[in-house]
């Protein structure tokens, strides 16, 4: 795990175009500004290949898409993959939408996605694996979350990111385990969105995207359970706002006495 790449990350302020849903588009731009990198957001397909090639990293989130704009996100896709830019997708609710699965499986048929970070709802659908997702959370299911990760990883040929009180990161064959984090964050709709374009950021930075996928895990889950180790209730308004304050104010320092990991070759 690199958590120096905090340090990189703010020197260099990656620009990260993302393709955001209309939930939570404000969040994700304040977030990942607010750790070090520069958001970027469009939905014109026209400026598809300017917003490509600037950018560092590309997060497509499949939150709320219309007709219109998955034609708008293949060719993002595509252009990311022309000009080799790491890819990353969040495949919002496909375990509980079969029109979306059909979409977000379609997209990593053609294109090739560095990085697919869900909740075990979600990779469980990527995988085939038996799971009742609920909406855009997680659900219930009794499937061993390291196998459902792992097996997504090997159908979609992706690193995976199996997000929740534990964020299970894999490449199908090596895992990391980040144990940080607070129940909190399943209060503020949209901390799912953010931790993909935080991804987004360490992946512009990190050439290695599995460092990457774990390293940005491990700093977005410590920034949240700093913040909740201040709060006296479950507060979910000032647990958003001081999320923001941590996740700008949080040094290398912070984040390497507070991250909690394992990586198992
Ligand atoms: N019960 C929990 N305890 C600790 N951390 C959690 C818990 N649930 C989620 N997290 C953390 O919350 C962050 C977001 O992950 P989550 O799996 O909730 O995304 P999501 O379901 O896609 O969220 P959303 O749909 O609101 O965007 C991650 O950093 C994860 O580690
Ligand atoms: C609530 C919601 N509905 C579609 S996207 C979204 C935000 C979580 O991704
Ligand atoms: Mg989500």
């Amino acid at each position: 795990m690199k958590l120096a790449a905090l340090e990189t990350l703010r020197q260099q302020n990656p620009i990260v175009f993302n393709i955001s849903n209309f939930v939570t588009v404000q969040d994700v731009a304040n977030g990942i500004n607010a750790l070090g990198a520069s958001p970027i957001m469009s939905e014109e397909i026209t400026e598809a290949e300017e917003m490509v090639q600037m950018a560092s990293a590309v997060v497509l989130n499949l939150g709320a898409f219309t007709e219109r704009q998955v034609a708008q996100i293949r060719r993002v896709g595509q252009l990311a993959n022309q000009y080799h830019k790491p890819l990353v997708i969040d495949p919002v609710a496909v375990g509980a939408v079969k029109y979306r699965k059909q979409v977000a499986t379609q997209l990593l048929a053609d294109f090739q996605v560095d990085i697919i970070r869900g909740n075990a709802g979600e990779i469980a659908a990527l995988a085939d694996v038996d799971w009742q997702a609920k909406g855009i959370d997680a659900g219930e299911g009794n499937q061993d979350l390291v196998a459902v990760a792992k097996a997504c990883a090997t159908k979609q040929h992706a690193i995976v990111i199996l997000s929740g009180p534990t964020d299970v990161i894999t490449d199908g064959k090596q895992v990391c385990k980040v144990f940080n984090g607070t129940p909190l964050f399943q209060l503020h709709v949209g901390s799912g969105d953010m931790l993909s374009s935080v991804v987004g950021a360490f992946a512009g930075v990190l050439p290695d995207y599995f460092e990457a996928a774990q390293t940005a895990c491990a700093t977005f889950a410590s920034a949240g359970e700093r913040v909740a180790a201040t709060l006296s209730a479950e507060q979910p308004g000032t647990f958003a706002a001081k999320l923001f304050d941590e996740l700008h104010l949080m040094t290398l320092q912070n984040l390497t006495e507070t991250a909690k990991f394992e990586v198992q070759p």
